[in-house]
């Protein structure tokens, strides 16, 4: 028998309170989350939703009023000992008056090792300004250097807190180019964003965080069908031999997570979160010219982080 993964990161029942002048505020608020080892996992959420105190308690910078965080299995503290977690934050951790490959040296060295930056450089997309100095670095090219610094000690988890804040577009797709492909290697990566896009373009998974709560789970496009389900359209087939479409409609409504069933003539129209099951019903009944469309993410976004909250979850066992 297979010994069972430890996961990357465990958080269990997890809250973090900070007194205010207002009342106590209640920033994380029992949040329960399992990643897996290799997971690219997105936890966005608005202004104040809870990220960066999360990223804060997994990194062992903050401590949590209750619950608890493991690491594979270990303390923050202890994972981090163990050189198998670094972190790219906003700002900060950079020496102005040295080059870029000096740094990667000088944090090397704090790790107790010599390196050839090299091939880090390279990783972090990075190579041709080896020889800068990083006050003359731009905010993108700082930020793959904080990459580069965070690979050196080859952590199995790398977390990211808004690492392309300030970024242009352009600078933005190509960092996160260079951290899938690095993820590509089976490092597991966790990455805090308010940008929409990005969770949807490089996380396998989203966990989309409101008020201190997890309130969906999944990926985008599982996101996307939890808030506001997908319509599936199609012709049916008539005449001799074919149900009546009143009765297509009817079997439809019994299938599960179907909203509203619309027969306008021939084409029928069906808003529902399972449009597999639907497009599969449909496809069973010789209906033809199938389309189905899904809402963008920014639908699901503004929906789950302005309901009340109710935690919904799509993956069983998350
Ligand atoms: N040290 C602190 N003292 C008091 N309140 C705090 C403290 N740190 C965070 N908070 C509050 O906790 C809540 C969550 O903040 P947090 O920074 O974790 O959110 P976030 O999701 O990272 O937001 P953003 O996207 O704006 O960075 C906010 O209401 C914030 O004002």
């Amino acid at each position: 028998m297979n010994a069972p993964t430890i996961p990357a990161l465990e958080l269990r029942d997890l809250h973090r309170q900070f007194p205010s002048p207002a009342g106590t505020v209640h920033a994380v608020n029992g949040i329960d989350l399992t990643i897996q080892p290799g997971e690219v996992v997105a936890f966005l959420g608005p202004n104040g939703a809870g990220k960066t105190t999360t990223i804060d308690m997994i990194l062992g910078l903050s401590r949590p009023t209750s619950g608890s965080v493991r690491v594979f299995g270990r303390s923050p503290e202890d994972a981090i000992g163990a050189g198998q977690v670094a972190a790219v934050m906003q700002t900060g951790g950079l020496l102005r008056d040295i080059t870029v490959a000096e740094t990667v040296e000088l944090t090397a060295a704090l790790f107790g090792r010599s390196v050839d930056p090299e091939p880090f450089l390279e990783r972090a997309g990075i190579t041709e300004i080896a020889g800068r100095r990083v006050s003359a670095c731009s905010g993108g090219q700082q930020q793959r250097l904080r990459f580069a610094m965070a690979l050196v000690s080859e952590p199995d988890l790398l977390l990211l807190d808004e690492p392309t804040t300030g970024m242009d577009v352009e600078g933005r797709r190509e960092f996160w180019t260079s951290i899938r492909e690095d993820a590509a290697s089976g490092r597991t990566v966790v990455f805090a964003t308010h940008y929409l896009e990005e969770a949807d373009a490089y996380a396998d998974r989203i966990v989309l965080v409101s008020q201190g709560r997890i309130v969906a789970d999944g990926s985008a496009a599982e996101i996307k069908n939890l808030a506001s389900g997908r319509t599936v359209s199609a012709q049916l087939t008539t005449g001799a031999g074919h149900p009546d479409p009143e009765e297509v409609a009817a079997n439809l409504r019994a299938i599960a997570g179907v909203e509203s069933v619309d027969v306008r003539g021939p084409r029928v129209l069906v808003r529902a979160h399972d449009s597999d099951s639907v497009a599969r019903y449909l496809l069973g009944m010789a209906a033809h010219d199938l389309e189905i469309s899904s809402h963008n993410l920014e639908d699901a976004f503004v929906a789950l982080t302005s309901q009340p909250q109710n935690a919904i979850a799509t993956g069983a066992s998350r």
